[in-house]
């Protein structure tokens, strides 16, 4: 039920999921007459006040009785103010501190709300909990009251009351990156990501980062207006640096002579109208690009939550170690309910070998994709997983840590999911999410990991590999990606490959392809191979061993001969009845535990 492949990429769930890579967003951006506007207005806003000394030869602060309440004119293109300083200087000048303030108050607050917010929403659990606490307190204080006491504090420094400001307006930041990072946190490229063994850093960047930079720009355009007015405001109330000429001081000036020279509002007033409107026309020009651009999200989640009937009664395993690849020993999953514990795997044992074929099969529900994400060491923090034996080439995979086990997956422990399009990042190329993971677990070049993906796209019996080297996922039919992912999972020539119901999302007629496929190169690798399926056509076609499971247990296991020829389980006879073609729904089998869905089978 998840995921991956080679590799991943960053996701974009939904709309403002993520500037996306395509490249567009800029150019999209500029076709938007109302953001070229609004970009013009901005940078010629910050190019005057840069250059100010080139457009003024009046120093913004110096008073000249002569000039008082100056008219527009030569000398003075905006008069003078009520002790004769240049209007225009104090007006370029002040944009310095007005648009310097706002922007430092918005760094601020994106150093804090951004680093946090990813932790929180990456690893959740107490860090969260901390955070989020840290978070909500923050925002419960009233923020004008916090920003005024804070300027009593440290006195009239705009830099340092606009830094609080940036205190002040990071919990909005943290809450939105943690709720984008949460939304794509679940996807199955990002779990298809851990499968290709890559690490943390490397998850965040290539995958949670895109989707949250999107919104946080967006956020920070907004913040970037609402520091302006707040810096004026500070200005205005007189609270700011008395020496330093800024648009809220102008502001404070031509209101104390309100009745005298009114006109002394009009500069520094458009000025923060236009900044303020140009920042927010922009914000919601660059929101309505990115949801032009904006993919779909794969809306579908790894993980569900039922939990299971109870278990019958005894379970047959099989579990000869001898020369395993793999071997599982009373393997144990449970959950936390409000009741106490759901067992989801009770007791599963099992072993592959070089060169094997081993089936999971058995009814929705009944653990099979939690045994495979056992192994992969991919199951939800909060499950728990207990068992006499874990091993995989010698190594007990119970005492490995995350890093290590990074390191075996995608490289020695393959993965080929059930849902080929969702386990494929939407704005990365189909090349890059091939050639990364080689080049990260084969520490091969660029060129290398380039030659090596086009050979195996080629392989898997994609004609003409160049072109679906260079196409996005969205370009590619179901089988394609399917025969992609595949590649990604034998890239790294892994020992063991777990494909979760390869076929189930494809068309029939490429199901048969697929599995040819996957029985072809597990043969010409002699990979060990766990299918997961609910299919006896496709048991008796590739494997060599079978263990059926119901509700967490193992009711029987086999080789796929002596299986089909004598079941032994009624559970294992009413499976395989149901698959005969027009086989009547099933009824409960009479062991004492209900029957819950019919199996249907497709192939
Ligand atoms: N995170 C979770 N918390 C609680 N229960 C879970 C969780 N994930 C899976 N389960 C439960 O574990 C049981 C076994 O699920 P599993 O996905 O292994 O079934 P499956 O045999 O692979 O079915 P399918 O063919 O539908 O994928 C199910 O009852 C499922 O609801």
């Amino acid at each position: 039920m998840t995921n991956p492949p080679g590799e991943t990429t960053p996701a974009t769930p939904s709309a403002p999921g993520a500037l996306s890579r395509r490249g567009g967003v800029g150019r999209r951006l500029l076709r938007n007459l109302v953001a070229v506007v609004c970009l013009t207005v901005l940078a010629l806003l910050v190019l005057a006040t840069v250059f100010a000394p080139l457009l003024t030869s009046h120093s913004p602060t110096r008073p000249s009785l002569l000039d008082t309440f100056a008219s527009p004119g030569a000398a003075h293109p905006l008069g003078g103010d009520s002790v004769g300083r240049d209007v225009l200087a104090r007006l370029l000048y002040g944009g310095r501190v007005s648009l310097l303030g706002a922007f430092l108050a918005v760094a601020v607050a994106l150093l804090i709300g951004v680093p946090t917010g990813l932790v929180s929403g990456y690893y959740r659990g107490w860090v969260d909990a901390a955070f989020s606490w840290v978070a909500s307190l923050v925002m419960a204080a009233p923020a004008i009251m916090v920003l005024l006491v804070a300027i009593a504090a440290i006195g009239p420094d705009a830099n340092a009351a606009m830094t609080v400001l940036g205190v002040i307006l990071a919990p909005g930041v943290f809450r939105l990156v943690r709720a984008s990072v949460t939304s794509v946190r679940e996807e199955l490229y990002v779990d298809a990501a851990h499968v290709s063994g890559l690490n943390d850093l490397r998850i965040v960047r290539r995958h949670i980062l895109p989707v949250v930079q999107a919104p946080t720009i967006i956020q920070a355009a907004q913040m970037f207006g609402v520091a302006v007015v707040i810096q004026a405001g500070i200005e205005f109330l007189g609270l700011g640096s008395a020496s330093e000429a800024s648009w809220g001081a102008m502001l404070n000036e031509a209101f104390a002579n309100l009745y005298i020279e009114p006109t002394l509002l009009v500069a520094p007033g458009v000025a923060i109208v236009v900044t303020v409107a140009s920042v927010g026309l922009l914000a919601n020009a660059l929101r309505d690009t990115l949801l032009e651009g904006g993919h779909a999200a794969p809306a579908r989640r790894l993980r569900r939550t039922k939990t299971p009937d109870s278990p019958p009664a005894d379970s047959p395993v099989r579990d000869d170690d001898g020369d395993a690849l793999l071997t599982v020993r009373n393997l144990r999953v449970s959950y936390p309910t409000s009741d106490g514990e759901a067992t989801v795997v009770d007791g599963v044992s099992l072993s592959v070998r070089h060169g094997e074929v081993v089936g999971l099969v058995g009814e929705s529900g009944s653990g099979k994709s939690q045994t495979a994400f056992s192994v992969l060491g991919l199951l939800p923090p909060e499950a728990r997983r207990e068992a006499e034996g874990l091993s995989f080439g010698g190594k007990d995979l119970r005492r490995l840590g995350g890093k290590a086990m990074s390191g075996l997956r995608g490289r020695r422990i393959a993965y080929v999911p059930q849902e080929p399009m969702s386990n494929l990042d939407p704005s990365f190329r189909i090349g890059s999410q091939l050639a990364d993971p080689m080049r990260l677990h084969l520490k091969i070049s660029a060129g290398e990991a380039r030659k090596r993906a086009l050979a195996l796209l080629e392989r898997v019996g994609i004609d003409r590999p160049e072109r679906v080297y260079d196409a996005y996922p969205h370009q590619i039919s179901g089988g394609m990606a399917q025969r992609v992912l595949i590649a990604g999972a034998v890239s790294c020539d892994p020992d063991l490959l777990i494909a979760d119901e390869p076929t189930t999302a494809l068309d029939v007629t490429v199901q048969a392809e697929v599995l040819d496929l996957l029985r072809e190169l597990q043969r010409e690798r002699r990979m060990g191979m766990i299918l997961v399926t609910h299919n006896f056509g496709v048991v008796a076609d590739i494997c060599d061993h079978v263990l059926v499971m119901r509700s967490g247990k193992v009711v029987e296991s086999a080789p796929v001969g002596q299986l089909f020829a004598n079941p032994h389980h009624a559970y294992t006879r009413m499976l395989l009845a149901s698959t005969l073609e027009d086989a009547p729904t099933r009824t409960p089998l009479d062991d004492g535990t209900p029957a819950r869905t019919t199996v249907q089978e497709k192939a």
